[in-house]
């Protein structure tokens, strides 16, 4: 049974719809204006180390944690005024942790094996997606009615990060209750790309991908239950990771996960340079993270990779756009030159409907057979559920404290039915076991990270489907590795998704530190306009 005929007159007079609305706002929308329309350029070269090597240095007495921790203030207070990446600082708190790191190191008498041993992240910097709790800071993700709540204690990964020396410089804006593909919220307002600050920087934890994105950070905490990891490391130039289902702890983020939506929120690493990404997994997976064998070395000449160019055409989201493709497509040819593998070309039909599949999987009830909280009772205000429709007459008015986006979701789930449609769930499963089937143990899916080069702000709003490009992964709980391919003609991050068989994340980890040697990885903004 396919989609109803019904459904496909549905699907195309929603599109005509939103082209309708996005012409009229194409004309009467307010242009955001910038002063200054670069981001100005690195200069301190501590800046542009990974958080390994800056470990290292750290822990050799050739730089001191305090050195690294003033660059980082110092760049964070030089872009935040143009990005709004960063909502809330504990830069004194950060020095004093860092003078105290150099005392230890001036009295470890152990040697530097030690200390690496135990604090590998000792004395580097780190920043964190709003949404978890660090302590001292606020934890609002977005919302008003939070905005004076402030953390006793730390998430668990953050807790797990910290304990490997970690120093957390602030914590960093994210969308409306981490539901949307731009970080914008009425208590922080919008983060801006750092490549073109009139674009967004993804979402939902865009402020880590735009300060990760402008140099201003080089190690961060995201969350993923849709692309929040993924989206804003594509948008912003840098790599990310989804783990594996289950890896990484959920504890200490707000919303939490309800329902089924529990097996797939992933908590994990972002960054700037793909060898941080495994110290990353490893440390905040805690003992979990052996399940990957990380350490395990990958030959790459041994793996079978396929490369997926599109979704099949769903009438619901954009056609990927062509340098995409073509980045694709240099992927294969590089592969396929410099190892010698083949790598195979597929359409997955399926995939067409990954909307439709996560739509139904999110608002599934949970193994206790509870239903998942709805957005409307998370967007409650003064232990009252929010009225969507009252809500959005109080937006045309300018009186709501929530974003259209938000308001938009709470609407959009008064018509979700209740049950499943059969076709769907079938389509789920039938993806699932494919994929399962073609990736084994030894298999890497290449996949657009976005139909889209980042969008200019406020658009996502006319293609709110275009997120499952990223999402069908979470359903079915497959690991993926975002990785950045070089710029567009325009000068703006291009990048791919790289899917494994579950729990062989190595692989994917792989292949982006492959990629990264390859084709260049992260680019600093405003400092070249290279093509791929
Ligand atoms: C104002 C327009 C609103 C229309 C809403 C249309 C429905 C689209 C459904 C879901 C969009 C969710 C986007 C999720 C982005 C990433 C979420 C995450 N935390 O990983």
């Amino acid at each position: 049974m396919a989609l109803t005929r019904f459904e496909r007159f549905l699907g195309r007079l929603l599109r005509a719809v939103v082209w309708m609305l996005f012409a009229a706002f194409k004309l009467f929308a307010p242009q955001q204006r910038h002063g200054v329309s670069r981001l100005p350029p690195i200069t301190n070269p501590l800046l542009l180390l990974s958080a390994m090597q800056l470990a290292r240095k750290i822990r050799r007495k050739e730089v001191t944690s305090v050195e690294v921790v003033q660059a980082y203030i110092d760049r964070i207070q030089e872009v935040n005024p143009l990005i709004n990446a960063m909502v809330k600082d504990r830069f004194s708190a950060a020095l004093q942790e860092a003078a105290q790191v150099d005392k230890l190191i001036e009295e470890e008498t152990g040697g530097e094996e030690v200390l690496e041993d135990r604090l590998p992240l000792l004395g580097v910097p780190i920043t964190v997606k709003e949404a978890f709790a660090l302590q001292g800071m606020p934890n609002s993700t977005g919302l008003l009615t939070r905005r004076d709540l402030i953390s006793g204690v730390d998430a668990s990964s953050v807790a797990l990060l910290k304990r490997a020396g970690a120093i957390p410089l602030g914590v960093t804006n994210c969308s409306e209750l981490c539901m949307w593909l731009e970080s914008h919220n009425h208590l922080y307002g919008i983060t801006n790309n750092p490549y073109d600050f009139e674009r967004i920087a993804g979402g939902s934890s865009g402020g880590e991908g735009s300060i990760l994105g402008a140099g201003a950070s080089m190690i961060g905490v995201g969350s993923d239950i849709g692309g929040s990891i993924r989206i804003p490391c594509f948008f912003n130039g840098i790599f990310g990771h989804k783990p594996s289902t289950g890896i990484v702890s959920n504890d200490g983020q707000y919303p939490p996960a309800s329902g089924l939506q529990m097996g797939f929120l992933c908590t994990g690493p972002m960054c700037r340079y793909a060898e941080d990404l495994i110290p990353m997994l490893s440390i905040m997976g805690g003992p979990n993270a052996n399940k990957l064998s990380l350490s395990a070395e990958v030959d790459l000449k041994k793996l079978r990779f396929f490369s997926v160019p599109h979704n099949g055409g769903s009438h619901l989201v954009s056609p990927v756009d062509a340098q995409l493709l073509q980045a694709q497509k240099m992927v294969v040819r590089r592969l396929e030159a410099d190892l010698g593998v083949k790598v195979q070309e597929l359409f997955i039909p399926q995939l067409k409907y990954s909307f439709q599949i996560w739509g139904t999987m999110m608002a599934s009830p949970g193994k206790d057979g509870k239903p998942p909280t709805t957005f409307a009772e998370l967007m409650s205000e003064g232990g009252k559920k929010i009225w969507p429709v009252w809500e959005l007459f109080k937006w045309l008015l300018g009186f709501s404290s929530h974003t259209i986006a938000a308001i938009g979701l709470a609407l959009v789930e008064l018509f979700q039915s209740s049950h499943p449609s059969p076709f769907v769930l079938q389509q789920k499963e039938s993806l699932q076991q494919e994929l399962e089937e073609l990736l084994g143990t030894d298999g890497v899916l290449l996949y657009p990270s976005h139909p889209q080069i980042s969008p200019k702000h406020h658009h996502p709003i006319f293609t709110p489907f275009n997120f499952c490009y990223t999402g069908i992964f979470n359903i079915l709980g497959l690991p993926v590795t975002q990785c950045p391919l070089g710029l567009s003609e325009e000068g703006l991050p291009l990048g791919v998704q790289i899917v494994t068989g579950k729990l062989q994340d190595r692989l994917s980890l792989a292949t982006a530190l492959y990629l990264e040697k390859a084709i260049g990885g992260w680019r600093e903004p405003g400092k070249t306009t290279a093509k791929p």
